[in-house]
């Protein structure tokens, strides 16, 4: 999977290792010492770009809370991510500009690698949640500041839909009653006539066919095919993203960003008497059946209650939980979805000071992965010792593993698979 990042809007906070760490390592076979050189990689967000055989991707990954007005993206938010300080309020419109929060990604790997190698912190993955303004009837056309809101859209990487499933007459409903099945619609069409009046306007210029040389000439015509079969399928109601495209094509309309080519994951958000039985609730059962016709994911929540437990002392919450029948909470669920549904895959690196979750795109390269951690280590690679988690948890070492013979010495071609634990060498 690639992309290419839509986003203005957002601020970028990396810092990266003093230069001088890299400087005078010129030994073929140097190998930083993992822990120092992460201890300089405080990414509270990244904003980097990799090339890949395809285009340009960049690993900000960025999931927007969208929805009618009222319907609890922000109380969502505010649970999702740890002292989130987004206004929930019982009115629509309550949010206008959108709130942003890092969330860590739940992984249980993390610390049994930590653990085995005494490493003194354990780093997760991280996704970032972005709270959006409702959007109502009319949005595409400006309605209830709606191309602003839109705009926002744009600029993630995929959509949490939250649905309300949950009746409560003190909560306003914009359209008077609880009925997932429009509320989705008018959320789909509003994203659709979105991308078709893009479309429109694009197509407009391309017919001027501006580029000379053939290679442009090339571009432009792939571009045309991919929007006038996307333009058609919007027409007949369907998403951007159900289109089959070639490379290319995926390619050169990646500009427009396109509302309806995002991944999306329902976020059925139900009252805390439906938690211990939401198939009971035939407003969830409607939006199963809607996820499912659409392709998109599920995930079944209580926004109300999630973010009454982030109030809780940790050792009270299991308590709240068993009182509603449940055993967990859905966040984690709703987290772990959101990374899947972004095509993210993790590798570890570990050792004494730090053991660390790194998110990749699926189908990249030991060296490109290597480029997360820094883009020296991309530019020099020269290999990658690399073992399954599971293997690793079994000897108990790097040194282990090594005896085993299950430490393997990989080049610049090997794909990096979920769970590696992974030493790189490199050259600069
Ligand atoms: N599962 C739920 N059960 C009962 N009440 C809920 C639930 N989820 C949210 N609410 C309530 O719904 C109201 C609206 O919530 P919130 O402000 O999060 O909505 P929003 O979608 O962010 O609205 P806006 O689009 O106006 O920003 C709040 O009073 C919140 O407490
Ligand atoms: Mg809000």
């Amino acid at each position: 999977m690639s992309r290419i990042a839509c986003s203005h809007f957002l601020p970028i906070v990396a810092r990266y290792p003093p230069k001088s760490l890299f400087l005078g390592k010129t030994d073929p076979f140097y190998r930083p010492n993992f822990a120092d050189v992460l201890h300089y990689y405080v990414i509270i967000r990244r904003e980097r770009s990799f090339s890949s055989s395809a285009s340009k991707i960049t690993m900000n990954l960025r999931a927007g809370i969208v929805g009618l007005p009222n319907v609890g993206k922000s109380t969502l938010f505010n649970a999702v991510v740890e002292n989130g300080k987004a206004h929930a309020a019982n009115f629509p419109f309550c949010t206008i500009e959108p709130n942003v929060g890092i969330v860590a990604v739940p992984d249980p790997r993390l610390q049994v690698l930590s653990d085995i190698c005494k490493s003194q912190r354990a780093v997760p993955a991280s996704i970032e949640f972005v709270d959006i303004a409702g959007l109502v009837k009319g949005a595409s056309q400006g309605e209830g500041l709606g191309n602003k809101f839109l705009s926002h859209i744009r600029e993630v990487d995929s959509i949490l839909q939250v649905v309300r499933c949950f009746e409560d007459n003190d909560i306003v409903h914009i359209n008077g009653k609880v009925d997932p099945r429009t509320d989705i619609d008018v959320i789909n069409l509003e994203l659709v006539f979105s991308d078709l009046d893009q479309i429109e306007k694009r197509m407009e210029k391309l017919k001027k066919g501006k580029a000379k040389d053939p290679q442009g000439k090339v571009k432009e015509e792939a571009e045309k095919s991919a929007l006038e079969r996307i333009q058609q399928a919007l027409m007949d109601g369907k998403p951007a993203r159900s289109v089959t495209l070639s490379d290319l094509e995926r390619d050169v309309i990646k500009h427009l960003c396109l509302l309806t080519t995002k991944p999306v994951i329902y976020v059925a958000n139900v009252a805390e008497s439906d938690l211990a039985d939401p198939g009971n609730n035939p407003h969830v059962e409607e939006v199963m059946k809607l996820a499912s016709e659409l392709q998109s994911g599920l995930v079944i929540v209580s926004a109300q209650v999630e973010s009454e437990l982030t109030d809780l002392p940790p050792e009270e919450r299991l308590e709240y939980l068993k009182s509603l029948g449940v055993s967990e909470s859905g966040l984690g669920n709703l987290i772990r979805a959101t990374y899947g549904l972004l095509g993210m895959r993790t590798y570890f690196t570990s050792g004494e000071k730090e053991t660390k979750a790194w998110t990749i795109v699926a189908g990249m390269t030991a060296p490109q992965a290597a480029g997360i951690i820094h883009s020296d280590f991309e530019k020099g690679f020269i290999r990658a010792e690399t073992v399954s988690y599971d293997d690793f948890v079994a000897a108990g070492s790097f040194a282990a593993a090594r005896e085993k013979g299950l430490l393997r010495s990989e080049g610049k071609d090997y794909i990096v698979q979920e769970g590696d634990v992974m030493l790189f060498r490199f050259n600069v």
